[in-house]
């Protein structure tokens, strides 16, 4: 009891991060956000992990971990599985900013890491663009079904996803279906200078494009499969999701070989004029997508009510008849 604590100033900052896994390549990058594939050392298995700069404001702070909150309770084979999160806040960061020759500024910075499954490299906006020629439409309604499922269980939380459109649909290593928010922040914001994902400085998120990062063409999309009312920010509800799943279906039923083709269809569509021949190729669809993609989210039917369609209705469970007061509730 005699000893006298010897001060060694605070203690060396250990990132959970660099200590739990290996990074293995960068799936992503953006102002705020980093994804990894990782490696956990332990259970030898791949993961991804993505790294989130907590914005400096409390409340926009709060907001992110509400969404954190939020999908740590999500369970459904439908939607990316969730694992772990946690929080680091390195040491901040001294460094000269050549503003001025003597000026230094110290960053520090919090992060959040959210670690989920790794899905396959390609999502459903890669997978559109490979099977233009050939695509099976049995195939594409399995996939839009589990696409609807997954956005039920969303709604039956009590939640919105807000921005379902095909890069937010992702595969599992079993080519099931997997919806979440893909996205990374884009506005480019300054890289923190410290950066967990190049521990062993060989694997690092370069500058040039990866994979997932969100290019200037991939910006063109972000509003494209939003719902009128979301864009012109009017109040809205889960009926938003109902109209992005309206234009994922045409594109799933109807192939878009070009980015351009894919802008102008969907444009189109906005304002309900269909491509030629596709009312005659799938007219019971057109009836159901009318309602989808109606300016009026009250005319728009629920989950329930797409399933409950005609051209979806042999993809469901027969023994369980969803009753008509919820089609579009
Ligand atoms: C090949 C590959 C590439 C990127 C991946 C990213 C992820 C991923 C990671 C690592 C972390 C979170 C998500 C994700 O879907 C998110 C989700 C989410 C959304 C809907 C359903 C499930 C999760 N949310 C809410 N948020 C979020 C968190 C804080 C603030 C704002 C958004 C997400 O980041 C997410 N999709 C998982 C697998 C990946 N696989």
């Amino acid at each position: 009891e005699n000893q006298i604590a010897v001060a060694s100033g605070p203690p060396a900052f250990v990132s959970r991060y660099l200590t739990d896994f290996e990074p293995i390549q960068c799936l992503g990058r953006g102002g705020f956000g980093l994804v990894f594939e990782v490696r956990n050392r332990l259970d030898d298995c791949h993961y991804a992990v993505k790294r989130i700069q907590l914005p400096n404001s409390e409340e926009a702070r709060e907001k992110v971990m509400r969404e954190v909150k939020a999908l740590a309770k999500l369970d459904n084979p439908h939607i990316v599985r969730y694992f772990h999160a946690w929080i680091e806040c390195p040491p901040p960061v001294q460094r000269n900013v050549p503003k001025t020759p003597n000026y230094t500024r110290s960053d520090a910075k919090m992060f959040l890491f959210i670690q989920m499954q790794l899905c396959r490299k390609e999502s459903l906006r890669e997978w559109l663009r490979a099977h233009v020629s050939h695509r099976d439409s049995y195939q594409t309604i399995q996939m839009f079904n589990e696409i609807v499922r997954a956005v039920e269980y969303v709604h039956l939380q009590g939640l919105i996803h807000r921005d379902l459109k095909p890069s937010n649909i992702f595969f599992a290593p079993d080519g099931a279906i997997k919806i979440g928010d893909f996205g990374l922040v884009t506005a480019m914001a300054e890289e923190a200078s410290y950066s967990p994902m190049s521990p062993e400085g060989n694997v690092i998120c370069g500058g040039g494009f990866s994979p997932f990062q969100r290019t200037h063409t991939d910006q063109v999309g972000t509003q494209l499969y939003m719902s009128p009312e979301q864009i012109e920010g009017q109040p809205y509800n889960h009926k938003v999701d109902i109209y992005s799943l309206g234009l994922i279906l045409v594109e799933l039923l109807w192939p878009l070989s070009t980015q351009m083709e894919q802008v102008t269809v969907i444009s189109q569509l906005r304002k309900l004029k269909f491509p030629q021949g596709f009312i005659e190729k799938y007219p019971e669809e057109a009836v159901l997508l009318n309602k989808m993609l109606s300016r009026n989210p009250d005319e728009r039917p629920t989950t329930y009510g797409i399933r409950a369609s005609t051209p979806l209705r042999i993809y469901q469970d027969s023994t369980v008849e969803i009753p008509e007061y919820l089609h579009f509730s």
